[in-house]
């Protein structure tokens, strides 16, 4: 028995507006966006280049501030909080997936998995670690340094890093952008297993069949949500991505 599902959503924006510059330069990145990520539920975020889909990642994590709106993260509405207080609801209850796997390259797997506990001053749950490093499939490479892993085994040490933590809310931008397709699809079912446990995901990407994986997917033009897809497949997104593509080359000629 859950109550996951009655909890209110862990990820909330509400009209959110993003503007970088000011004056002639402004770049608005978000121009209103409202939605919730509710609790267990595996996101995926898509749109053309540019259009504020590192943006809306970056303010729903309390990375970047909005220009106006709300974000609620974990029940905590961000809006005034210090750099510190953000940093430690980040550490408590969130974790980042990046392209670029993040880890570091002088420490083994085993330790990179275990230093956010220690930089937060945790003492590391030994058993736990190794629970999660058998669980993406690295038990036999817990001494092995990045440098000597696969990118997709680089990635799984990255996953199990952001799991050790027990994160309410996993964000991933483009978690399989450097990985081949098999090693894709690996990491991609973790994301669904971690969904399917309970932790909600939003994930950024460009890659129908990554985005095939989600509950949801929100399609982002010029900085706002034009539509969402519940249950995608990769032909559907695929279809819906050219269809946006047309229409934002027609909007381009008529300006
Ligand atoms: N720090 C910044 N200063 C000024 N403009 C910015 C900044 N960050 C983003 N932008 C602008 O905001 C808009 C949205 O950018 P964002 O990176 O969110 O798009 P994106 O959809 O993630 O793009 P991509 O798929 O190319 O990574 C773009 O026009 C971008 O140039």
């Amino acid at each position: 028995m859950t109550t996951m599902k009655t909890l209110e959503a862990p990820v909330r924006l509400d009209s959110v507006h993003k503007t970088y510059g000011s004056r002639e330069n402004a770049v608005a990145a978000l121009r209103g966006v409202t939605i919730d990520f509710p609790a267990g539920s595996f996101t995926a975020v898509m749109g053309p280049s540019g259009s504020g889909k590192s943006t809306l990642l970056h303010c729903a994590a309390g990375l970047d501030e909005p220009t106006s709106g709300t974000v609620t993260l974990v029940g905590t509405p961000l809006a005034g909080k210090s750099e510190t207080e953000l940093t430690e609801l980040r550490r408590d209850h969130v974790a980042f997936v990046f392209q670029s796997f993040n880890l570091m390259p002088a420490l083994n797997v085993e330790q990179n998995v275990m230093l956010p506990a220690l930089l937060a001053g945790r003492t590391p749950d030994a058993a736990w670690v190794a629970q999660v490093i058998d669980r993406v499939g690295l038990s036999q490479r817990v001494k092995h340094r990045p440098g000597e892993l696969s990118g997709g085994q680089q990635q799984r040490v990255a996953i199990a890093r952001a799991l050790a933590g027990k994160p309410a809310v996993t964000f991933a931008d483009e978690p399989t952008g450097a990985l081949d397709t098999e090693t894709a699809l690996e990491v991609l079912s973790l994301l669904r297993e971690l969904a399917n446990s309970g932790q909600t995901i939003v994930m950024v990407t460009h890659d129908p069949v990554a985005a095939s994986f989600a509950d949801n997917v929100l399609f982002l033009v010029d900085g706002s949500i034009v539509t969402q897809m519940a249950g995608p497949t990769v032909e559907q997104v695929a279809a819906r991505l050219a269809q946006l593509g047309a229409q934002a080359k027609q909007a381009r000629r008529q300006r």
